[in-house]
């Protein structure tokens, strides 16, 4: 398993008190597998997220991730992982506006220290960016951003992605077309895929559906 998550606990303090958001989760995750996440509006999708990809740490439970436990990360180790295993692609793209798409797409592979130019020429002619590079996020469309967002991710090649509703702003055509180059490119680059979405339709083109449901994973 690339990830595993075995009784992870997550609550939320509010005005009206704990609100326990995560109750018992397990959810393993193999490698190269896409699987998408699915759920009500406000049943814990991103926050799972968040404690997968290091930004947020569980309440009590076990995160492995590539054999490595999570809870035992300080916070070096725990930067160290998230710029190195985890890829993140949001809704909102996040492209850094001071650098070009060029940059961009390249940003985190370098970080990573896994830049390959060979695999980014590859990255950036099948997500068709190769006319925009010198341009500036703001010059381009949500599906463009979307795309540099997703070829920033793949190019470090990291063992998991992590998406949350990557394409949940972009038309539905524009959509399926992204989503389907991501999960092409997330199987060129062996990585695995956690997809959050509100789509069935979405949701049945990956590996494996999980449906999180009252604090746990249902299905
Ligand atoms: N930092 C926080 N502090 C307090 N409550 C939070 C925090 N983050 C999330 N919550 C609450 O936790 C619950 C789960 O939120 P989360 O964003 O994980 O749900 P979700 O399934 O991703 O929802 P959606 O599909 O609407 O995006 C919500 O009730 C939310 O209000």
């Amino acid at each position: 398993m690339i990830l595993s998550l075995s009784g992870v606990r997550k609550s939320y303090s509010s005005a009206e008190g704990t609100i326990e958001i995560l109750k018992d989760i397990d959810l393993d995750v193999a490698a190269g597998e896409s699987v998408a996440l699915t759920g009500e509006s406000g049943s814990g999708k991103s926050t799972l997220l968040h404690l997968a990809g290091g930004l947020d740490q569980p309440d009590a439970g076990s995160i492995i991730m590539n054999g490595q436990k999570l809870e035992r990360f300080g916070e070096r180790e725990r930067a160290n992982y998230r710029r190195t295993e985890v890829g993140l692609v949001f809704q909102h793209f996040n492209l850094i506006p001071s650098l070009s798409v060029a940059a961009n797409v390249s940003f985190h592979a370098k970080l990573a220290d896994r830049y390959d130019p060979a695999w980014e020429k590859r990255l950036i002619e099948r997500l068709g960016l190769e006319d925009f590079l010198a341009r500036y996020p703001e010059q381009l469309s949500g599906g463009q951003q979307q795309r540099v967002a997703i070829g920033r991710t793949l190019a470090a090649r990291p063992p998991l992605v992590l998406a949350d509703e990557p394409t949940g702003n972009l038309d539905e055509a524009t959509g399926d077309a992204v989503l389907d180059l991501m999960l092409s490119l997330a199987g060129s680059a062996g990585s695995a895929l956690l997809l959050v979405t509100h789509s069935s339709r979405l949701a049945d083109r990956l590996d494996r559906k999980v449906v999180l449901r009252g604090g746990r994973i249902a299905e």
